[in-house]
């Protein structure tokens, strides 16, 4: 008998301890050896539970072979009424929680698909989500996936995005890889998939760092970077050696727009010459460099001192949005940062802001900027941009044209690796006379 009480803490002590350093050894063995199953016993053993509290059980009528009452003796006797019926086969109201699928494993979760019951929708498991993620004990749960009568529910145990470790620079042409997915799969964005992108957010929320971690990615590869910056050239002037071109000016903006709406006519031409729809389809000794235009705080390009700048405002728009809507298939692309980009900026602004497909927010100081920047996307997905902490920089809502979207975080660039990234790569930068005079020049009449 004394041997077994010292045996069994002295096991329990040895089973905690091989559990502690497997799961520091090696913890991805230990999350598919021992985790996993836990939590997959933990989840199935309790979903009733969890969905009726969550409200998402339904009530049915079932036959069920019921127990008799239990008799009330003494004083509460006779304030509580006690069902007397026998011991029988009818029929009862039962709660029923949504039928679950296989609960598949996920590098930090994992992913579960469920039934919906009749009348339910995917929001009302949006709505649901954070109870769930409480009650199972993980960072968060979110709905994914949606199919006709099914969803899935992804949930993720530690946020990935505390730490993001990633390279930008994926080796495929105007592709990057900025960050990591709260799903911790990278974050990708293509240009050739989504061509412009709306970089939003208050001050101090990781523009600039996304910026960065862009310029950094592209450094490497064929592609002219652009770069407007009207706040005196202080963002993009230490990127000068791998930007084709740098406006930092008003005067200078208009003159740059001026040639990238002629490039992009130019392509126009050259592919209407050859009986094709964009540059992609040109035989490859005649496609052109795919231009990345990167405008630092947009609202600079709007404001006006006098009515004597109203004209080139108002040129300064039109040739803004003109590259968005012709520069897709030419391969001219815009990145626009702001912190906000709303019609209050002049007209023009809304228009420009629907070309761009791509959307990013970052942490916003009102909810109006996450709506102006989200548009109508899932209300869950604004109220993610609303709950960014201060204290997390880069964070950050991703939406692409298809709807769907993510909280992201961008890798940290720090201005010194991106300027490094600049004047190692400095040798791929087009000189922007070459890369503008190597089609037949068609110019606009912008500036
Ligand atoms: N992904 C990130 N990871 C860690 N720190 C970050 C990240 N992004 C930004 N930061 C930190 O947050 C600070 C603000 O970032 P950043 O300058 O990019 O913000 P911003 O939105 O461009 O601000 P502003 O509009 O004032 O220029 C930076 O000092 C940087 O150190």
């Amino acid at each position: 008998m004394n041997n077994l009480a010292l045996l069994i803490p002295a096991l329990a002590a040895l089973v905690a301890v091989g559990s502690w350093v497997w799961r520091h050894w090696h913890p991805a063995s230990f999350w598919y050896g021992a985790g996993y199953p836990f939590r997959l016993a933990l989840v199935y053993l309790t979903w009733a539970h969890v969905a009726a509290g969550c409200g998402l059980s339904r009530t049915r009528r079932r036959w069920r072979w019921t127990l008799d009452a239990v008799p009330v003796a003494g004083s509460a006797a006779r304030s509580v009424t006690v069902a007397t019926c026998k011991r029988r086969w009818r029929r009862v109201d039962v709660e029923r929680a949504p039928r679950l699928g296989w609960l598949r494993p996920t590098r930090l979760g994992w992913r579960v698909r469920v039934r919906l019951h009749d009348g339910q929708v995917p929001a009302d498991y949006e709505r649901a989500a954070e109870g769930i993620a409480h009650a199972w004990r993980v960072h968060s749960v979110r709905v994914a996936d949606v199919r006709p009568g099914q969803i899935t529910l992804w949930a993720t145990m530690r946020d990935p995005l505390t730490e993001v470790r990633v390279n930008p620079d994926t080796g495929r042409l105007l592709t990057v890889r900025p960050g990591k997915l709260d799903n911790g799969s990278d974050w990708i964005i293509d240009f050739r998939t989504v061509p412009h992108w709306l970089n939003a957010g208050a001050t101090q929320s990781g523009k600039s760092n996304l910026a960065n971690a862009i310029i950094k990615g592209l450094a490497p590869q064929p592609v002219a970077l652009v770069g407007f910056d009207l706040k005196g050239g202080v963002e993009f002037t230490p990127y000068a050696p791998r930007l084709s071109a740098l406006a930092t000016t008003r005067p200078e903006c208009l003159a740059l727009l001026g040639d990238l709406v002629g490039e992009v006519e130019a392509r126009m031409a050259l592919c209407r010459v050859h009986g094709v729809r964009n540059v992609w389809h040109l035989p490859d000794h005649l496609r052109p460099v795919p231009v990345v235009v990167l405008v630092d705080e947009v609202a600079e390009l709007f404001l006006m001192a006098d009515r004597a700048e109203k004209d080139q405002v108002a040129k300064t728009g039109t040739a803004l949005l003109r590259l968005a809507q012709l520069g897709r298939a030419f391969a001219v692309h815009l990145v626009i940062c702001g912190q906000r980009i709303g019609s209050d900026l002049g007209p023009g602004v809304t228009a420009l802001r629907s070309q761009l497909s791509g959307r990013i927010c970052h942490r916003v100081n009102d909810p109006e900027t996450a709506t102006m920047t989200l548009g109508d996307l899932d209300p869950a997905a604004l109220d993610a941009a609303r709950t960014i902490p201060a204290q997390m920089p880069g964070v950050c809502i991703v939406a692409g044209q298809d709807g769907t979207w993510h909280r992201a975080r961008s890798v940290y660039v720090p201005e010194h690796e991106a300027e490094h990234a600049a004047h190692t790569y400095a040798h791929l930068t087009p000189s922007w006379a070459d890369l503008t005079s190597s089609l037949p020049a068609v110019r606009p009449a912008v500036a």
